[in-house]
């Protein structure tokens, strides 16, 4: 075998390579804008365009001119310096911003695994919540109750899976988010790099759990790193951002190349 046939061959054993025709996310020229405010009242009164006390303190690109489509099964790392729009983007993604202009698309059940602990209620206990959330993403109670108990043995709650939430330590917490989000079976898999679940132990169990899914040739995944071998090992197409601006897309070792030179 030559060298490059052994790359390909090892190409082929780390990184996803099925890839289907069907088209999963779509950008079409989004651009998402935030607006910045002397404060909190400022904020509130610029919903109703009512800023004439002059709390406006201007705006900011998040993303500008977006436009990329990834197919089902793709593994793409978004790279780029902080506050180059990786998490706007993926917010957009997961449906929890919304474009200021321009249309995105998503197809298909979308678990991220960004902010966790997002829309849990505290009053209520770790099981209420799974099935709060379960709810909240249209699944039957028949569904919720199936996947009961493969979430409360991943999170290891013990007990505490009947107590109050907010008698959960934030590790806790972060461990009911990540067990339900990984149970649900993603089409989409929204994934941080900088994500950070629980103790040492917990977090090789959950890096595990990523890898299987990251391997399902059916899943698609998005992730954001500031360029990393992790990278490179799961993700077969990288786009850099930088001010909010797609300024690169291709396969992964290029991207990682073209970032390291340019950053
Ligand atoms: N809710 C918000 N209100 C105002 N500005 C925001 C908001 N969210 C993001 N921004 C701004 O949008 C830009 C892009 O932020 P974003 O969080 O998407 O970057 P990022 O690439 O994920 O950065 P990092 O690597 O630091 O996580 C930044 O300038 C940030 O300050």
């Amino acid at each position: 075998m030559s060298s490059s046939e052994a790359t390909a061959a090892e190409d082929k054993r780390l990184r996803k390579t099925s890839i289907s025709d069907e088209v999963v996310i779509e950008f079409d020229d989004v651009t998402k804008t935030y607006n910045l405010y002397k404060n909190d009242r400022g904020r509130f009164l610029g919903i109703f365009n009512y800023n004439r006390k002059g709390s406006f303190l201007g705006s900011v690109d998040a993303c500008k001119n977006l436009s990329f489509s990834v197919k089902k099964g793709e593994a793409v790392a978004f790279l780029g310096r902080n506050g180059a729009g990786k998490s706007t983007t993926l917010k957009m993604v997961t449906g929890v911003a919304h474009p200021t202009s321009g249309t995105v698309k998503v197809k298909g059940r979308v678990s991220a695994l960004l902010e966790l602990t997002a829309g849990f209620d505290m009053q209520l206990t770790g099981r209420e919540n799974i099935a709060l959330r379960g709810q909240i993403m249209g699944l039957k109670r028949a569904e919720i109750k199936e996947l009961e108990p493969g979430i409360i043995e991943f999170a290891e709650l013990g007990l505490y899976i009947d107590q109050p939430m907010r008698t959960y330590s934030s590790g806790m917490k972060a461990r009911l988010g990540f067990a339900f989000a990984v149970a649900i079976e993603p089409e989409i898999l929204v994934v941080d790099e900088a994500l950070s679940v629980g103790d040492r132990a917990f977090q090789r169990k959950c890096i595990e759990r990523i890898r299987e899914i990251m391997m399902d040739e059916t899943v698609t995944v998005l992730f954001v790193t500031h360029a990393s071998s992790t990278a490179q090992e799961f993700c077969s197409r990288g786009i850099v951002l930088d001010h909010g601006q797609k300024v690169f897309d291709g396969s992964i070792n290029d991207a990682t190349d073209y970032y390291e030179k340019n950053y």
